[in-house]
């Protein structure tokens, strides 16, 4: 899907609609979950590939830096979104060695998952900068759990899922820097 430009002055976009486009990237991000658990599936591989995590991270905080997101914030939401990963990626694994009936019959290629991966990640940079003051606004919260249900609906999440993304939603709200408590 194309990205959003940030708008022109003049176009609104309120804040329900910046946290929405965040949560809706990291559902997204959630979903290619299941793909790389099939994709490792029957082959070894472990859920934790702590490389990988590197690269990604070091490449959203160069994005973030690039584009004046905050490195920090960006980053910790990334490790959020990874830790979310790898909680959905941990419980289709559970399920599938309880019942091997359900366990995926296709492996798909994991280089292009993490493909996909990567162009999520790089609209998530865009979104944390886009959506830097609704996420410090007092009404946060409240707006967040109106884009999370409505995110939620719309992709027909299962209970895994919905209560995943609400982990991977945690670090929007709060501030990152405890020194501001
Ligand atoms: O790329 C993988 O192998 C994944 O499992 C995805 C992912 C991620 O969320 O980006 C999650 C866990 C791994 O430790 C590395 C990366």
């Amino acid at each position: 899907a194309p990205s959003q430009p940030p708008p022109a002055s003049g176009a609104s976009h309120s804040g329900y609609d910046r946290l929405r486009l965040l949560v809706d990237l990291s559902a997204r991000r959630l979903a290619t979950a299941d793909v790389v658990a099939s994709a490792k599936w029957g082959t070894g591989a472990p859920v934790d590939d702590p490389a990988r995590e590197q690269q990604v991270l070091d490449t959203v905080a160069r994005l973030a830096h690039e584009q004046g997101a905050d490195p920090q914030e960006t980053v910790r939401f990334l490790r959020q979104q990874i830790e979310a990963n790898k909680l959905v990626q941990r419980a289709m694994r559970k399920r599938w060695n309880a019942d091997p009936s359900e366990a995926p019959t296709s492996r798909p290629d994991l280089t292009q998952v993490r493909e996909e991966i990567n162009r999520i990640n790089v609209e998530m940079v865009r979104a944390i900068g886009a959506s830097a003051s609704v996420r410090t606004a007092p009404s946060c919260d409240a707006t967040l759990t109106a884009a999370g249900a409505g995110v939620s609906h719309r992709r027909h999440l299962d209970r895994l899922h919905a209560r995943v993304l609400r982990y991977a939603l945690r670090p929007v709200c709060a501030p990152g820097d405890v020194s501001a408590v």
